[in-house]
């Protein structure tokens, strides 16, 4: 039974519905990860908003049915492969995207990895594929698009996808936990030395959001039980995001780096009185 006051907790509506419809109009967004989930929502609302957008991940197969989504709006469409774990892919990536899009105005780090284990049975490969993925992935794909920035002088916003299981250590996510939270820190540091060059770099926390990227994670369906620590009392969408993300790239975020925005009914909220 939902408790008193969580019927107060629609959908978030699409972001066409929130923001004007030339909001991003003239940028070139790169979303990792954005074939599937969170990512492709985002792409797909960029799109819709005006921004040339470019996807990539290591498998084409998610990619290509979201480019389409992304022409069929009328904005352009780069789908490329990578492992963001290897920094020569990364720069082929960037390569890729700029020669066809144009100079890139908009990063967003979505590609994540996770699997929830026992840290006592997480092996060394385990440790790195995740870590490899979510920390080394971002930075790797910051520097390669920050340089460019730079070079171009006209600033730009990066956008990283961090975890509320940074913020008190999460048991079970040793490996996300720990990558995730050097993720914050990264967004801090880039905040802070690239400011001089226009860059913002932010970071958003989604709480548990319903994607077959986390189903995989916990190795099927979100148990029930984890609602009771949630207090919107629903599970987020992949949509519960997409406002963050299109705020964060847009001029209406001018003045908004280093900071942490989590998206997450009040998952990291206290459930209790004391
Ligand atoms: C409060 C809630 C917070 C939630 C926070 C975050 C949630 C999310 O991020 S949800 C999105 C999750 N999405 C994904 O994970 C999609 C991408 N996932 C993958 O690519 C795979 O699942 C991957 C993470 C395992 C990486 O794939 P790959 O690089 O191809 O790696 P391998 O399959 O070769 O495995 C590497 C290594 O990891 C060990 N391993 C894999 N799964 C498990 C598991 N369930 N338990 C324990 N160990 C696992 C695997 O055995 C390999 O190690 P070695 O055997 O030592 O070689
Ligand atoms: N869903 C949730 O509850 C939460 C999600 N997040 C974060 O939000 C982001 C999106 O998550 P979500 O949409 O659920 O997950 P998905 O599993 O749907 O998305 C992850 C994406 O990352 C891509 N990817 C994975 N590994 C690599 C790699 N090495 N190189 C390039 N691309 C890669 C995958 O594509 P491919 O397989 O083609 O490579 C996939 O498109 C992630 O950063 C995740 O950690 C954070 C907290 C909670």
């Amino acid at each position: 039974m939902a408790r008193e006051g969580t019927e107060h907790w629609p959908a978030t509506p699409p972001a066409t519905a929130l923001f004007a419809d030339d909001l991003l109009d003239g940028e070139v967004a790169l979303i990792t990860g954005g074939g599937t989930g969170i990512g492709e929502e985002i792409a797909v609302a960029y799109a819709e908003l005006g921004a040339d957008v470019a996807i990539a991940s290591r498998n084409m197969d998610h990619l290509e049915p979201v480019a389409e989504r992304i022409e069929a709006t009328g904005q352009s469409a780069c789908a490329t492969t990578v492992d963001v774990r290897e920094m020569d892919r990364v720069e082929e990536m960037v390569e890729t995207v700029t020669d066809e899009l144009g100079d890139i105005t908009v990063l967003v780090n979505n590609a994540g990895a996770n699997f929830v284990t026992p840290t006592e049975s997480l092996s060394a490969n385990g440790w790195r594929s995740v870590v490899g993925t979510i920390l080394d992935g971002t930075a790797y794909c910051s520097m390669a698009v920050g340089e460019r920035m730079i070079e171009h002088g006209e600033g730009g916003s990066i956008i990283s996808m961090g975890a509320t299981n940074s913020v008190n250590g999460a048991p079970y996510h040793a490996h996300s936990g720990a990558g995730k939270a050097g993720v914050h820190n990264l967004m801090q540091t880039l905040g802070a030395e690239w400011a001089k060059f226009g860059i913002r770099a932010n970071t958003i926390a989604p709480g548990i959001i319903e994607t077959e990227g986390i189903a995989g994670a916990v190795g099927g369906e979100l148990p029930e039980m984890l609602l009771e620590e949630i207090h919107a009392d629903r599970f987020g969408q992949p949509a519960d995001c997409v406002p963050l993300a299109v705020f964060l790239a847009s001029p209406a975020a001018n003045y908004v780096t280093g900071a942490y925005y989590s998206a997450d009914g009040g998952h990291l909220l206290p459930n209790v009185p004391f």
